[in-house]
């Protein structure tokens, strides 16, 4: 049971040709370059677009094909945007009530105390939405989409149209997303960094066609994809907190892998508890590497590591290097002249040399 797409939509510059089975749970990212056609796909899921030609079926439930048309107040999609759109006539809990009145359904999956804790919107709910911050607003919006009982949750770039403190507050509430609703959620960005946070599929979107789909650990190493190529192309890692260095304030990350003997650990500063599984995103312009493990660097986290594949497009000034760390993959990404003076090679034992790394609250499915 998924989201099955099978669609054309003619656009005046753009032709949106989708064959791809999305996930029926967890978060699918949707990510490609401005104009790429994201937000009209998400349309199309909606029912928002009369003119897409083709099959759409959720959970076994056709939505459209030759004959059927089903509207999008039908479908049970909870649909948010890039602005909250709240009704400016009523408070925030007029707003939430509203919602819920006309949910589709008499389904109690979201019930309004709930959301409302969820949401921290307790202190808001007399508000009238003007009064509120860009963040606030957003949250209302999510908690009016949650509240419509939805099976299918679709979110447009929620974050966009933030400054950057409302962007930080709302992203921490959909970090806790996945633990708070058990239905899918398709998730519009263009944003690598907030799909690293949030996401566990990943389909890429160009020129109206999708590109590639799959678990986001697995897209986001594969050097075939321009994606990563890009300097902000950053790897993810799976791991949990397992020491702490008072004397030091640092935490012992060790990476998860299914045999002691291909265990690797890095050092980094966090409040996290012993034993939680973390995901962490390392960018590739981070990571250098060298031959031998110098000694005599400030740099905490030297890892090593085996040459796995290597990729030079023609002409670029950079190369990106893929590398074995214990049983998972990081991304270098040094100057094409580095890579010729070490004389890279597949199979070849380097050390990883580690700048920077962000610890993210999400842990990854596998
Ligand atoms: N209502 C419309 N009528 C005609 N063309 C449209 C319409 N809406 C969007 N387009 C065109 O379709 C293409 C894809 O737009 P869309 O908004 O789906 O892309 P996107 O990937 O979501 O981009 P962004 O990240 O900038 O929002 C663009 O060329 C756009 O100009």
């Amino acid at each position: 049971m998924s989201l099955a797409l099978a669609f054309s939509l003619q656009r005046d510059r753009l032709q949106l040709q989708i064959n791809a089975e999305l996930a029926n749970s967890g978060v699918t990212a949707l990510y490609g370059d401005s104009g790429a056609g994201k937000t009209s796909l998400l349309r199309c899921i909606a029912g928002l677009e009369q003119n897409a030609q083709g099959r759409i079926s959720f959970n076994g439930h056709t939505w459209q094909d030759e004959q059927t048309f089903t509207p999008s107040h039908q479908r049970h999609i909870g649909y948010v945007f890039q602005d909250a759109r709240l009704f400016p006539h009523l408070s925030v809990l007029g707003n939430l009530q509203y919602a819920y009145q006309r949910r589709h359904n008499n389904g109690q999956l979201f019930s309004l105390p709930q959301v409302c804790d969820f949401l921290k919107l307790q202190p808001l709910l007399s508000q009238n939405p003007n009064t509120l911050s860009g963040g606030e607003q957003q949250r209302v919006a999510i908690a009016r989409a949650l509240l419509s009982q939805p099976q299918l949750l679709l979110m447009d770039e929620p974050l966009s149209a933030l400054d950057q403190s409302s962007r930080d507050e709302v992203l921490a509430v959909l970090e806790q997303l996945p633990q708070q609703i058990n239905i899918p959620v398709i998730y519009v960005s263009h944003n690598m960094d907030e799909v690293s946070r949030l996401a566990d599929q990943l389909c890429l979107l160009e020129q109206g066609k999708i590109i590639a789909q799959g678990p986001l650990l697995d897209l986001c190493h594969r050097l075939d994809l321009t994606l990563n190529q890009q300097e902000q192309a950053a790897s993810l890692l799976q791991g949990q907190i397992t020491d702490r260095d008072s004397k030091y304030q640092l935490a012992e990350f060790a990476l998860n892998s299914s045999t002691e003997s291909s265990t690797a650990s890095l050092y980094l500063h966090c409040e996290h508890a012993l034993g939680e599984q973390l995901r962490l995103r390392i960018p590739a312009r981070d990571v250098s590497i060298s031959l031998s493990h110098q000694q005599d660097s400030s740099i905490l986290n030297i890892l090593p590591a085996q040459v796995v594949e290597l990729m030079h497009p023609a002409g670029a000034a950079h190369a990106m290097v893929k590398l074995l760390v214990g049983e998972q993959y990081l991304l270098a990404r040094i100057t094409y002249k580095s890579l010729a003076q070490l004389q890279l090679s597949l199979g070849q034992t380097v050390y990883a040399q580690i700048k920077s790394v962000a610890l993210l609250n999400k842990a990854l499915d596998y």
